[in-house]
This record gives structure tokens, sequence and C-alpha cells, in this order.
């Protein structure tokens, strides 16, 4: 089955959304857009907030976050502990992100990076498969309620 995605920006990256969606939807891929639609000032939080409770509900199992340097929406998602949102500016990083740390949600700054970087990042992060094996207790570790400390 199709992987589901859902996409969520700030005003500062309508535009790179509104390009990235077209062409996951020229690939096949069940897309959710969940705004904004304009480019009238939001504030990123929110809309972080609100893909991280997709991905969490079960909605999407894998998100698109944008806004204008990608910093301030991957900290968002990262509050909730289902997501593991990396943000990334070349391709090597959105592969390693799928293959060490099986990120299920991608973030991006429209301010950093042109709309064709981004569609290669995505394409990469999307067709990427999950290594698996020593990553998957790091990952586990990642997705616990607390990080644990060390013993000294
Ligand atoms: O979160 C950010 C910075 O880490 C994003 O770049 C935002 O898009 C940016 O802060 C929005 O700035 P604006 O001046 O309100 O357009």
């Amino acid at each position: 089955m199709s992987k589901r995605i859902v996409i969520a920006s700030d005003h500062a990256a309508v535009t790179l959304k509104t390009e990235l969606v077209a062409m996951l939807q020229e690939q096949g891929f069940p897309i959710e857009d969940l705004g904004p639609f304009d480019t009238s000032s939001v504030d990123y939080p929110d809309y972080g907030y609100k893909l991280a409770r997709a991905i969490a509900g079960g909605r999407a199992d894998f998100g698109v976050a944008l806004c204008g340097s990608g910093i301030g929406i991957s900290i968002a998602v990262n509050r909730e502990p289902a997501c593991r949102c990396a943000l990334v500016s070349e391709p090597l990083a959105a592969q390693f992100a799928r293959t060490h740390n099986d990120a299920n949600v991608i973030a991006m700054g429209a301010r950093m990076i042109g709309q064709e970087m981004a569609k290669a990042c995505l394409t990469t992060f999307l067709s990427t498969p999950f290594e698996g094996g020593r990553h998957q207790g790091r990952v586990d570790k990642l997705s616990a309620p607390t990080l644990q400390p060390i013993e000294a």
C-alpha cells in the first residue's frame, strides 16, 4: 500500500508546500495538506502540532514539515514522541534520516533551499528504507517516554 503523507507549513513555505503537494500527487501518493492555504502570517508551532497529531493518531505514515528555515517547525514536531523529524537540506541527509534514524517526518526550509533541492530531498526520503540492525535499539531509545541516563 502507498505511504499516506501529511504536509504542513507556515506562511514562509506555502509556495514550496504547493510544489511538493503537486509532485506527490503526480507520483500517486495519498497526500493530505494540513495548511495553511495562503501566505498570511501564522505560527509554525500550530501547524507543527497539527502535523504531529496526524502522525501520532495514525492518519498518516509520513509527514513533510516546512517553514522558512525548517528549524522552528522541526522543533515543534519533535515535541510529539511518535514523531522523529529530521531537518535536511540535501539528499544524503534525507537518506541517513531514513536508514539510521527511521525518521517519519522530513523538515525543510523554504528560505534555505530551492524547490528542486527540496524535491530531491523528499524523493530520497520517501524511497529509502530504514536499515534496522544496530540502529533499532537507538531509535527505540528515542521513542521511550523519556531519555535515560547512562551509568557514569
Ligand atoms: O521557524 C523559523 C525560524 O526558525 C521559520 O523560518 C519561520 O518561518 C520564520 O521565523 C518566520 O518568520 P517571519 O519573519 O514571521 O516570516
